[in-house]
């Protein structure tokens, strides 16, 4: 799927601005943003619920302009969903895989496949009133699945859950990328998911691109310079820094019992070695009380460049 110029605009605001980017099939792109960065309104128009004011994309080979097909090729988890709730998960799933065409049978060898691969199998005949929140998003994928799409979008599937009930939503993506061979669109404000999960991010602030690429791409654009803090003993703090003095590549600033140390790359784009830096300390028999790297997570490069002041 690629996106070129995706313009969205409501009246005087511009909700998304000239947003290019592309995913392919077996990748997950991780949509990210601060509240109102354009990230719904950007799934809204790729799943043809909303048409653009400018811009042309294509999702699984077809144009934007035939909406109807695209939409038979994707699959979609919006931010919230409603569900009936006197239906059983197996019903609900049974309705949607014939409403996409599929025959008795098929829709019933589809249901059962889906429940099995959302891990609800055990609580088909169920009726959803009786499911949890994990139960339901699960179920909801299981829906958006019903057609074998070749792009899945997922808008914040993890808000509200449990931490096991993220970690099973998310093993669930991965598999719907990796075995299902799909592109995946999944929009979150948790960054540590994307860093588990994301083949590639996309950055919104205001509807534009702040930054595209891989997650190291991302974090490498601003945290050219992590940054260590060393806490040791307060009356060796001196010490510390004299150990550290003559290594390459280390600025440091001192505090009473904390070192703070900018790892500059060097010359060849080359950071220096954080395990040379702890061992140089260890090698000075000084005890390191804490050891913490700043500037290589992704919610660094994240909170960098949406906390600049917008343009
Ligand atoms: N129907 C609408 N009419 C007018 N403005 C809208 C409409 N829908 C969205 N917007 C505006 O477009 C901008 C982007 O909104 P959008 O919901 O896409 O952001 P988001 O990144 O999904 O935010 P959140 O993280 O809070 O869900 C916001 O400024 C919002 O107020």
């Amino acid at each position: 799927m690629e996106a070129v110029g995706l313009t969205k605009r409501y009246g005087g605001r511009t909700a998304v601005d000239e947003v290019s980017f592309s995913v392919s099939r077996g990748e997950v792109l991780g949509l990210l943003g601060p509240n109102g960065a354009g990230k719904t309104t950007a799934i809204r128009l790729l799943t043809t619920m909303l048409t653009p004011s400018s811009g042309q994309f294509r999702v699984a080979g077809v144009d934007c302009g035939k909406p109807n097909d695209i939409r038979r090729r994707i699959g979609v988890l919006p931010e919230s969903a409603g569900y009936p709730e006197h239906h059983s998960g197996s019903e609900y799933l049974l309705y949607h895989a014939r409403l996409f065409g599929l025959n008795r049978t098929d829709a019933a060898g589809t249901t059962e496949r889906l429940l099995a691969e959302v891990g609800l199998a055990d609580r088909a005949s169920s009726a959803i009133a009786t499911y949890s929140r994990g139960m339901r998003q699960r179920l909801g994928i299981a829906r958006a699945l019903v057609n074998d799409p070749a792009v899945v979008f997922f808008d914040e599937p993890t808000l509200g859950l449990d931490p096991a009930g993220q970690r099973q939503v998310l093993g669930i993506i991965c598999d719907i990328a990796q075995r299902r061979g799909a592109a995946v669109v999944l929009s979150t404000h948790a960054l540590t998911e994307v860093e588990d999960v994301c083949t590639s991010v996309l950055i919104l602030r205001q509807g534009t691109v702040l930054a595209a690429g891989t997650v190291a791409e991302v974090i490498g654009t601003v945290a050219a310079q992590p940054t260590a803090q060393l806490r040791v003993p307060s009356d060796m703090i001196a010490r510390a820094a004299e150990s550290l003095a003559s290594a390459p590549g280390l600025q440091l600033e001192t505090t009473a019992d904390t070192l703070r140390i900018t790892l500059a790359p060097g010359g060849d784009g080359h950071v220096p070695d954080t395990n040379a830096v702890l061992r140089a300390v260890l090698d000075a028999a000084i005890p390191v009380l804490s050891f913490d790297l700043e500037g290589t997570r992704l919610s660094d490069a994240f909170l960098a460049m949406t906390s600049q002041e917008p343009r």
